[in-house]
């Protein structure tokens, strides 16, 4: 069985060697969509007897590890040096700076990795978390799919 579970966060970005409207200062209303599959629980008296996983539990594992961390940040490349200046100079300002270019792709990847160890014990009946898919826009997004296809970022 598979379950997902969306939750949607505000962040802002910039792709800094974008060749039109995205190399300069923007944001998105992000939406992440976690997709898990998993055994249903069959156990009279458990909370969560007929689920994957409660969908609440969802949301706390990835409020902790993703949305709290990125919503109402900046998300910025560790690379786009005027940008982290920029941020480094205005005081307690909320930025994540990212080994990789804050694409769709990358952010999906990312949250992958960053949800996909507090899922796996979560609840012992076999959860695996099987995609992420971030929508940048209502009509762009990204899935990262286990297991990941991604190219580690150059030092
Ligand atoms: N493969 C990717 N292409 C682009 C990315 C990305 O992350 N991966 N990101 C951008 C921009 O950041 C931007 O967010 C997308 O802009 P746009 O293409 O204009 O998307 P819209 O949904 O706003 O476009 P509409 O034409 O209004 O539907 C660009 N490319
Ligand atoms: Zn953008």
């Amino acid at each position: 069985m598979r379950i997902t579970r969306r939750l949607e966060f505000d962040a802002g970005h910039r792709i800094p060697d974008h060749r039109s409207q995205c190399r300069h200062l923007h944001g998105h209303r992000y939406a992440l969509e976690i997709t898990l599959s998993g055994e249903v629980i069959e156990r009279n008296g458990d909370p969560a007897n007929g689920m994957v996983m409660d969908f609440g539990d969802i949301k706390t594992i990835a409020l902790r590890e993703v949305v709290e961390l990125w919503d109402h940040a900046f998300l910025v490349y560790a690379g786009d040096k005027q940008v982290r200046d920029f941020l480094e100079s205005m005081t307690d300002h909320k930025t994540v700076v990212l080994d990789v270019v804050p694409t769709a792709e990358n952010l999906a990847t990312l949250a992958f990795r960053l949800l996909e160890p507090h899922y796996k014990h979560a609840y012992g009946n076999n959860l695996k978390l099987v995609q992420v898919r971030l929508f940048e826009t209502p009509n762009c997004w990204a899935d990262a799919i286990a297991p990941i296809d991604f190219v580690e970022p150059k030092p």
